[in-house]
């Protein structure tokens, strides 16, 4: 059977609130109508008799009524303060658990919007909005009592509340598809503007400020010109409203009076009729109102059933024994996410528990996307990565990662300090496991001279530190809590020469303490350490197999072509030939 997603889950539980919550606007809808029969009692009973104790006696009743009126919409709003805050607890922890999975699926697809989906839901279920519907199946109540009155009064009102209704379905029409036009144009400007401005120094060195303003502007105006068409509209029908609503008031007050000179009816029951028709289309109008919220709620809401049915809850993995880092790939065909396009074209290879393997290979050969799908922060089109037999993606993803060590091309630190950035944010981590990690990775005595040392804070994305700082501390990450697989994809790209020895040393010492490394590197004094090569041309395995036999192997390759083209430019009579070294990068 399919698991219920939280989502529905989270509905499901603001059913039970909605239920009691509707309970409870039947009993404030009902003492609505104390205004109307008090003014009744005074105009009909008390002016007629001129009785001050019964003025008193109704007086008293009527505010006694009032006050518990008071308390129930106190304990109906004060309920659905509480759904609200049930409702985002059941859905925070899911809902960022999706904005990382789709992230990971769909880079562009605006995934942290989620978050804000989850807020307008909510504010939606628990605001003036959702007020106004549970108060809508009164309103046939307030008429029947209109009805009640005189039949003539009735029908007024009833036509009345018709064409409000009428109005709000022709609003709901004419402004439905430009509000989800500007709300989707929005969240793409946001989105623009969000990743733009992450680039704010290229933005300014190269002058491109005003190229890129107006392409933003082009994607607000879009905004702006559906949000202005959809208010226009809406403001029309909102006109229309308030003239309906008050030739409404004039016509059930005409018609009170003609029927009361006609005596059919008593004065007071005129100005009742006309109060009750006035709370019988409060919440049609209400409704009209809040449209927009509804209409942005809406889209929220479709956008969270996506993304919840796509993405369902990730099973519960069974916690496994620690493994030693022996990790084999079978036929890895990898594409990017979205695309069907594979860069990663059959990969097979293994890496024993202890070895250092150097991945080489051009540019864009597919080496960072490999070792993405090392770590598991891709899943495979097809083939699997098992690491101590097991495939990666039936880990739990929690455990993986205590024996994972991974440093992305592009470090990538969080705001916070360095401490909590090497202990990975986990709460109560000892000092000394901090330092620990500092130390193995040779980081300790840079940190040592930053500012606040260890509580430096690093500012967001790392910005507060240099690229080879960043690094370094990505590399005391890294081998936090001495992972049993380091994953590490060039990491010596900002490191100087004292930098290099510390992450040399760190290798060899992971090594030594029986841990998997697996690099992306070109540099020949960090290929010397590595027991494997692995070199990747346009995704395919071009050469696999203990590092000293492939640099042999090249360099006789190296060799004969050098003899070769002696040989030819001796023929040729021509100049010397081009040297080719495998220590050189070999990037095409
Ligand atoms: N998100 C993506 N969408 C589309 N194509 C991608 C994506 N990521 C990578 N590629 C493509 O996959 C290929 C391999 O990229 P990858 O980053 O793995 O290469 P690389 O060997 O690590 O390159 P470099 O040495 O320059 O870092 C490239 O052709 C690249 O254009």
């Amino acid at each position: 059977m399919k698991a219920t997603s939280p989502l529905k889950q989270a509905y499901g539980r603001f059913k039970a609130i909605i239920f009691a919550t509707v309970i409870f606007s039947f009993f404030s809808n009902l003492l609505m109508f104390v205004g109307p029969l008090y003014m009744l009692q005074v105009y009909d009973r008390v002016l007629a008799s001129r009785n001050e104790f019964t003025l008193l006696m109704i007086t008293g009743i009527a505010v006694a009524m009032l006050v518990t009126y008071g308390f129930l919409e106190f304990i109906r709003s004060k309920m659905l303060v509480r759904a609200g805050l049930q409702f985002d607890d059941m859905l925070a922890n899911p809902a960022f658990n999706r904005v990382v999975r789709k992230q990971l699926l769909a880079p562009n697809s605006g995934a942290h919007a989620t978050l804000q989906d989850v807020d307008r839901v909510r504010e939606f279920l628990t605001g003036q909005g959702i007020l106004a519907f549970f108060d809508a199946p009164w309103v046939p109540l307030f008429l029947a009592l209109v009805f009640a009155f005189h039949p003539w009064l009735g029908l007024v009102a009833t036509i009345g509340a018709l064409i409000i209704f009428a109005l709000a379905l022709t609003n709901e029409f004419a402004t439905r598809g430009l509000l989800q036009e500007a709300g989707t144009a929005n969240a793409g400007a946001a989105h623009f503007v969000n990743t733009t401005v992450q680039n704010a120094e290229v933005i300014r060195a190269l002058g491109m400020e005003k190229p890129l303003t107006n392409r933003w502007l082009k994607q607000h105006d879009s905004v702006l010109d559906a949000q202005a068409k959809a208010s226009g509209r809406a403001g029309a029908i909102m006109a229309s409203t308030k003239f309906v609503r008050m030739s409404l008031q004039i016509a059930i007050l005409g018609m009170g009076a003609y029927l009361a000179i006609q005596q059919q009816i008593s004065p007071g029951i005129m100005i009742a009729a006309s109060i009750v028709m006035g709370r019988a289309l409060a919440p049609v109008e209400q409704a009209v109102g809040q449209w927009k919220q509804f209409v942005a709620a809406r889209q929220s809401h479709k956008r969270l059933t996506e993304i919840f049915e796509t993405l369902g809850d990730e099973e519960q993995r069974m916690q496994l024994p620690a493994p030693k880092g022996n990790l084999v790939v079978q036929n890895l065909i990898a594409s990017a996410p979205g695309s069907k396009k594979p860069i990663l074209k059959g990969i097979s290879f293994n890496v024993a528990q202890g070895e250092v393997l150097a991945v080489i290979g051009p540019s864009g050969s597919g080496k960072s996307t490999l070792v993405r799908h090392l770590v598991g922060a891709m899943q495979p089109q097809s083939g699997a990565v098992r690491l101590e037999g097991v495939e990666l993606h039936h880990w739990d993803s929690d455990q993986l990662g205590r024996y994972m060590g991974y440093m992305p091309q592009d470090v990538k630190l969080f705001r916070g300090t360095v401490s909590e950035n090497i202990s990975r944010f986990i709460d109560n981590v000892e000092d000394k496991e901090i330092v620990a990690a500092a130390t193995l990775s040779g980081a300790h005595e840079m940190i040592a001279t930053l500012s606040d040392g260890y509580d430096t804070d690093v500012g967001d994305g790392g910005n507060g530190l240099s690229g080879g700082q960043r690094q370094r501390v990505g590399l005391a990450r890294a081998v936090f809590r001495e992972p049993s697989l380091i994953v590490l994809d060039e990491p010596n790209s900002n490191l100087d020469a004292h930098g290099e020895q510390a992450l040399a040393n760190c290798i060899q010492e992971m090594k030594k303490r029986g841990k998997t490394v697996i690099l992306v590197t070109h540099k020949a004094n960090l290929l010397a350490l590595s027991d494997k090569a692995l070199m990747l041309v346009n995704g395919q395995i071009e050469k696999f197999g203990p590092t000293r036999e492939i640099f042999a192997q090249a360099q006789q390759q190296a060799a004969a072509q050098q003899d070769q083209q002696k040989k030819e430019a001796a023929a040729a009579g021509a100049g010397s030939p081009a040297v080719v070294s495998m220590t050189d990068k070999p990037r095409a």
